[in-house]
């Protein structure tokens, strides 16, 4: 023993918070807002930033270049994902694509995601987008108080309806309530530490009546009935050849009805949902707020659509191209609050050498993007909502597709997807509301600390731009064909 330990190199790890001799430096590992800390951490130690101790490595990455090396071109090592006892084992999470191990059942799962939302095969679900994008809208109009409320349903519907192909009456009767319910359990399993038997594995054992293992067995059930029944729905629908065009149509035909394949299309369609709607709600809300408290971007914007396209015309995803100022809000909305600012944290699977530290196996490997979008810059203040520095030939500022959608092997599969519900909805909702604050009621930023960073409940008032904004959204509404 003494001679393997004087023989053994002491490890080299990156800098990181002072360690003490027996825990280490972990306890110095934020758990609140860590994208904060870890930030200003990156300020003091770099780019590569360490905690380790009781047995645990933690390996942050502070700039897209280190993110890049690792997750990208190291990607066959650093594409696990941490486990979560609680939710991805005992709650059966983990057999749907974003928890799955990385290895061959999440290749077959990812495959079968990307056939059905590559950016050529999700070029028929536009129109499905863009219908309700107008049903958000009459919404708004209607009750523009529970715009939380309805910007949430959409988002939701939009997934829904791209995976299995549902008429908006069906969604909202078969699938969402459901959802939601499941998603408050899921989202509270997903954050380390709320559930002990994340630290103490062997925990997962004890007997059924224990709260938690309680709770866990409700959660799984939950979670079955999420994935299970709109697939067979869909299948039903298939064989009687009623089935709407939908990601899960389309695998449902290509494959082989095998138990495997049938079991590969299940979870990687019933994952969509977790992954794709409360991200997509959550970037529409930091839009609106925004928007409520920068009215001049949001006029110069206004006026960009107004100019270009002319009045009374509602934006459509294919008009992106020729509204810069436009796309240049929403990359701003994704650099200002990233939604995910802590992307999806990975996991190594052998020891390796970066920079000549070492990170150990089985290290958290986690990509700070916070620190990319709020690197510092001479021109324009990270803090501020500044659309005009994407437009900006003399500086460079990494564009949010960038790094916004995770990287390498893992990177987000509904991307293409997500892109056209912003297209869809913000424009539109540019060229028809004015979004601005409450008297009284200041907008005071507040943000979750979950793994997705939501906005805490805020008040803006919505109006129609004008009685012809107002018209043309009710027209609009009446020639959806998405009901
Ligand atoms: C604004 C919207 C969205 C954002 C910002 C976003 C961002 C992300 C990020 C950062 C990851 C982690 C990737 C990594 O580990 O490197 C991810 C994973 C994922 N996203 Fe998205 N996403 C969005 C919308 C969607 C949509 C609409 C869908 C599906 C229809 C979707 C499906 C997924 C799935 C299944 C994963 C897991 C991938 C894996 O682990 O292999 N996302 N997303």
């Amino acid at each position: 023993f003494l001679l393997r330990q004087l023989t053994t190199p002491t490890p080299r790890f990156a800098p990181g918070p002072p360690t003490h001799w027996l825990l280490g430096n972990l306890l110095s590992f934020p758990t609140k807002s860590a994208w904060f800390p870890l930030t200003e951490l990156s300020r003091k130690y770099g780019e590569l930033v360490s905690f380790r101790g009781l047995g645990n490595n933690v390996l942050v990455l502070n700039s897209l270049e280190a993110i890049n090396d690792l997750l990208d071109r190291k990607g066959s090592n650093y594409s696990h994902r941490p486990e979560l006892v609680f939710c991805g084992e005992l709650m059966g999470v983990n057999q749907g694509i974003p928890m799955l191990m990385y290895g061959p059942e999440w290749r077959m799962q990812r495959k079968m995601a990307a056939s059905g939302l590559n950016s050529a095969a999700i070029r028929k679900y536009i129109p499905i987008q863009e219908d309700l994008a107008a049903l958000l809208a009459q919404k708004l109009l209607d009750t523009p108080e529970d715009f939380f409320s309805h910007v949430r349903l959409t988002a939701g519907r939009i997934v829904v309806a791209v995976t299995y192909g549902f008429p908006v009456s069906e969604i909202d009767r078969l699938y969402i309530d459901h959802a939601e319910e499941t998603m408050v359990l899921v989202g509270k399993a997903t954050v380390p530490g709320n559930f002990i038997v994340d630290f103490f594995p062997f925990l997962k054992h004890l007997p059924s009546w224990v709260p938690f293992i309680k709770l866990a067995a409700h959660g799984r059930d939950m979670v079955s009935k999420l994935v299970t029944e709109p697939y067979e729905h869909v299948k039903r629908n298939v064989s009687q050849g009623i089935a709407r065009p939908s990601v899960t149509e389309q695998l449902l035909r290509t494959f082989d009805q095998t138990p495997e394949n049938e079991h590969h299309i299940k979870w990687s369609m019933g994952s969509l949902y977790g992954a794709g709607a409360e991200t997509t709600y959550a970037t529409t809300l930091i839009f609106m707020m925004a928007m409520a408290l920068h009215p001049d971007k949001q006029r110069k914007a206004q006026s960009e659509i107004d100019t270009v396209l002319g009045h009374g015309h509602i934006p459509r995803v294919e008009d992106a191209p020729r509204l810069p100022y436009v796309c240049a809000v929403i990359k701003e909305v994704m650099r200002w609050k990233p939604v995910l600012p802590l992307s999806i944290a990975r996991r190594t699977g052998d020891a390796d050498q970066y920079r000549g530290f070492d990170v150990p196996a089985n290290s958290f490997v986690i990509p700070n993007v916070w620190a990319i979008a709020f690197k510092p810059c001479e021109k324009y203040d990270p803090q501020s909502f500044i659309p005009e520095r994407f437009l900006d030939d003399e500086i460079t500022v990494e564009d949010p597709a960038l790094w916004a959608f995770g990287f390498g092997r893992r990177i987000c599969p509904g991307k293409a997807l997500a892109e056209n519900s912003l297209l869809a909805l913000l424009p539109s909702l540019l060229a028809q509301f004015d979004v601005s604050p409450i008297e009284g009621c200041p907008i005071e930023p507040a943000f979750k600390e979950d793994l997705i960073s939501y906005p805490e409940p805020f008040k803006v008032r919505i109006v129609p731009r004008s009685s012809e904004a107002e018209e043309m959204i009710r027209t609009r509404t009446a020639a959806c064909s998405f009901v």
